[in-house]
């Protein structure tokens, strides 16, 4: 399979803790983890992780940090001929306190700016586009170049590119914050005539399929008109730093392997959940084993 994922990529420095700042005071850090991340990235990660033939285009700067990455990507199998290398910007970097006693995360994202740049692509057509929404200029023209391959966007929060790529994706997958800013409603999953209304409203983005993440509350999902609604499997949450970003990632890898939606995204909801367990991003991504091991003894996924 063979999966192309366009979007951002980011130096993550993960801090652990759990009392709320105050201004103008020095905190000492008794637990940090660091590895790259950002949501095309660590989608990228779990599917290079779990065998698929992964490339990703994202943009670093001509910096450490950048070159970083590019080490940190070859020692995950992500294809880096696809990365752009931008001398005019630096590398995107954030800073995530992560409380372990609830499991929120807390990011301070330094996002790069993006200019025009040639895309390189890959040397294969792909099967899948994963896209975030960043470099939306390239991700348009994945979409354009490549019309055979299934496509999925991770739309994280209402941004200036979310109505351009929205209606051109096989499967639209957003979380309650876009749901809830598009369509000015709160998601009540008790509220069938509600929620109704929100998909109604949700597919004036997106014709296709419409996918809601709604975090510890779990997924709802729209087929043949009808709404379901898949719980959240329960856990020990310490860190949901990138959770999103790994589902999306299973998200592709499952569909990839024909399983029916509901099941891919049971299997998606369950990898998301296991990395929760762990701290920090991409780090936290369980292997395929593990979450076919769990999906096997759980019973109510198959
Ligand atoms: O979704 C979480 C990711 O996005 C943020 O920007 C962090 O880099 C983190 O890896």
């Amino acid at each position: 399979m063979k999966i192309l994922c366009v979007g951002q990529i980011v130096y993550d420095l993960t801090f652990s803790m759990n009392e709320t700042i105050i201004e103008n005071r020095k905190y000492v850090m008794k637990e940090r983890t660091e590895c790259i991340g950002a949501p095309a990235t660590n989608a990228a990660a779990l599917l290079a992780k779990w065998g698929s033939d992964t490339s990703l285009i994202a943009r670093i700067g001509d910096d450490f940090l950048g070159k970083e990455i590019l080490d940190q990507l070859h020692k995950l199998n992500i294809s880096t001929e696809t990365i752009l290398i931008d001398p005019s910007t630096s590398t995107s970097i954030s800073c995530i306190l992560a409380n372990p006693l609830n499991g929120s995360r807390t990011i301070f994202n330094h996002p790069l700016q993006e200019s025009h740049m040639e895309p390189k692509w890959p040397k294969e057509d792909p099967d899948f586009i994963l896209i975030d929404g960043r470099e939306t200029e390239i991700a348009l023209q994945a979409l354009k170049k490549y019309p055979n391959a299934t496509s999925v966007m991770d739309a994280g929060s209402v941004k200036p590119w979310t109505s351009t790529l929205a209606p051109l994706v096989d499967y639209f997958v957003c979380s309650e914050d876009l749901s809830r800013t598009y369509t000015g409603q709160e998601i009540d999953i008790q509220d069938m005539n509600k929620l109704s209304a929100t998909f109604s409203k949700l597919a004036e983005l997106n014709k296709k399929h419409i996918v809601i993440t709604i975090g510890g509350h779990g997924v709802l999902y729209q087929e043949n008109q009808k709404i379901y609604h898949i719980p959240a499997f329960k856990t020990k949450t310490v860190d949901s730093t990138g959770a999103g970003d790994i589902f999306h990632g299973a998200f592709v890898y499952f569909l990839g392997h024909n399983y029916p939606l509901e099941t891919v995204i049971k299997l998606a909801s369950l990898t998301a959940s296991i990395s929760t367990e762990t701290m920090g991003g991409m780090i936290s991504i369980p292997s395929l084993k593990e979450v076919m091991q769990r999906a096997k003894e759980m019973k109510s996924i198959f």
